[in-house]
């Protein structure tokens, strides 16, 4: 039964919501979380995001057909759903509201339920609605075969012939997934160099094993139009000042994702919003209205599952006098992107450190000496580290090889408790193993 009034309400059932509403129940608190979708309980993370493309992802590894993948894909998801609904509608403490939520004042919140429409007020709100695709101003993109990473993870045909606009975290797993599926895959992206961030050698070899795999990347490209007729969509891009048009089965706008803010009538709490729509915190991710916090995508942090869950502890913290309660006390932390290489990083590069004016020595080696490597026949690779001269200490960490999205997490242990590079170079591995390649990587 909804009541009127709640202590805490969570708006969004993203990873800091549901955790935090889990937290509130195992202090007999009483929480509201509410949900507008009743596909996306448990959030972006397990129904759309992380869980199903990584799930596509290892099926595609494992050469798994796409059709089978799509189902093992859709029962995994089907499962975590209803675990994440359970694991909040089974507490005494926890309601689950289905419907949309905007405020009407600070502390007075109206959700849109299929046949009503209720108002609530809370002591305390939780706004965690998470971002959604980004659609860039191309004239014909509202086509039919033109999709987003949600839609596109929908269909149960593989396209023959996929083309993929933007080169960041999605463009670059969806382009590999689907090369792996056996589509062709055509990439444009705006930017001038592929992975622009990263060092040139790191950039290259990620861009060497993709070519390899078959993907046709297109850089500097700017997207025309789309025009799409019965089963095909013509894409137009211009490079160069030149305009080139070719056929293509479907397309996918991974373009980066905006912040789920529309809604909200955030305006109607006092919530300010950055320039790109993001709502403004604080360090301890307070808005600019009393009582009422904003974690994960929405805040404008960094957009990972992990980030989200961390914007959980600072505010439990908060809540329970805790030491760990503002973004200024979290350390650095690893990305890992899950091509059929996985590609992972953590703090500085040769560029940023460069940048920085350090004085760092730079340990590269090649994923193709590495045992390990050699046995999983995965031998493309480039291992880096940078490492502070005067004090010894590791100032970041770029892993292009397999099983990189596990090690860096040995390597964000060394860096965030202030180990000398020595530790991982004289440390004892188990042997074969990717890990004992920290014993090379750090050697002089
Ligand atoms: C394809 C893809 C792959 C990804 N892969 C990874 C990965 O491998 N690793 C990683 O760390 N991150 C990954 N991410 C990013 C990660 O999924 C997000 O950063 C994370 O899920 C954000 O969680 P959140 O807590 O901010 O909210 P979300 O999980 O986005 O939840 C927000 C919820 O709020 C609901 N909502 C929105 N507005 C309202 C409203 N007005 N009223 C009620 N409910 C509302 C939404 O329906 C949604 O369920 C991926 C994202 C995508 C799209
Ligand atoms: N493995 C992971 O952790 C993982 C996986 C997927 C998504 N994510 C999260 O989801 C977020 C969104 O992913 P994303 O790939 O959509 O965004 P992104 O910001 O990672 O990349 C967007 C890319 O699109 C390019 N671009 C923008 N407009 C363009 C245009 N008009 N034409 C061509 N290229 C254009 C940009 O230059 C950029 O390279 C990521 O930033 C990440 O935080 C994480």
């Amino acid at each position: 039964m909804i009541k009127h009034h709640y202590k805490n309400l969570i708006i969004g059932f993203g990873k800091g919501g549901k955790t935090l509403a889990a937290y509130f129940a195992s202090q007999q608190e009483e929480v509201a979380i509410i949900e507008k979708s009743n596909r996306m309980y448990g959030g972006t993370c397990i129904n759309i995001g992380c869980i199903p493309s990584k799930s596509l992802i290892t099926n595609a590894d494992a050469g798994t057909p796409y059709k089978t993948s799509h189902e093992i894909k859709e029962n995994l998801v089907t499962d975590l759903r209803k675990k994440n609904y359970k694991k909040l509608a089974d507490t005494h403490y926890a309601t689950i509201i289905d419907g949309e939520a905007s405020f009407i004042s600070p502390k007075k919140v109206k959700v849109q339920m299929a046949q009503q429409e209720v108002i609530l007020t809370a002591d305390r709100i939780f706004i965690n609605t998470g971002a959604s695709p980004s659609i860039p101003d191309i004239k014909g993109i509202d086509g039919k075969n033109i999709y987003n990473s949600t839609t596109l993870m929908d269909i149960r045909e593989r396209p023959e012939h996929l083309t993929i606009i933007g080169g960041g975290f999605i463009g670059l797993e969806f382009a590999d997934m689907f090369l792996k599926f056996g589509s062709k895959v055509t990439l444009l992206e705006s930017a001038a160099v592929f992975l622009p961030h990263e060092d040139r050698d790191v950039a290259d070899a990620i861009h060497g094993h993709l070519v390899k795999n078959g993907l046709q990347l297109i850089a500097e490209a700017t997207v025309v139009q789309f025009d799409t007729q019965t089963n095909q969509t013509i894409v137009t891009y211009k490079k160069d000042h030149l305009e080139e048009s070719f056929p293509t089965d479907a397309v996918l706008i991974a373009t980066g994702r905006t912040p789920e803010t529309k809604g909200l009538n955030l305006e109607a709490a006092g919530i300010a919003t950055d320039e790109r729509g993001y709502i403004k915190v604080n360090d301890r991710l307070q808005t600019t209205a009393e009582n009422i916090w904003a974690l994960g995508d929405v805040n404008g942090s960094p957009q990972f599952t992990y980030i989200s869950l961390d914007d959980f502890r600072i505010i439990k913290n908060q809540l329970s006098a805790g030491p760990y309660n503002s973004t200024d006390k979290r350390l650095l932390y690893p990305t890992a992107v899950f091509l059929s290489l996985p590609y992972a990083r953590i703090g500085l590069n040769e560029k940023t450190a460069t940048e920085k004016g350090l004085h760092f020595k730079t340990f590269r080696i090649k994923a193709a000496g590495i045992p390990k490597a050699a046995i999983l026949q995965q031998k493309d690779g480039i291992l880096k580290a940078i490492v502070d001269i005067p004090t010894g200490k590791i100032l970041g960490c770029t892993l292009f090889c397999a099983e990189a999205h596990e090690l860096i997490n040995i390597v964000q242990l060394a860096i965030n408790n202030a180990l000398s590079y020595k530790t991982l170079r004289d440390n004892i591995y188990t042997h074969p193993s990717m890990a004992e390649s920290f014993n090379d990587l750090f050697s002089e």
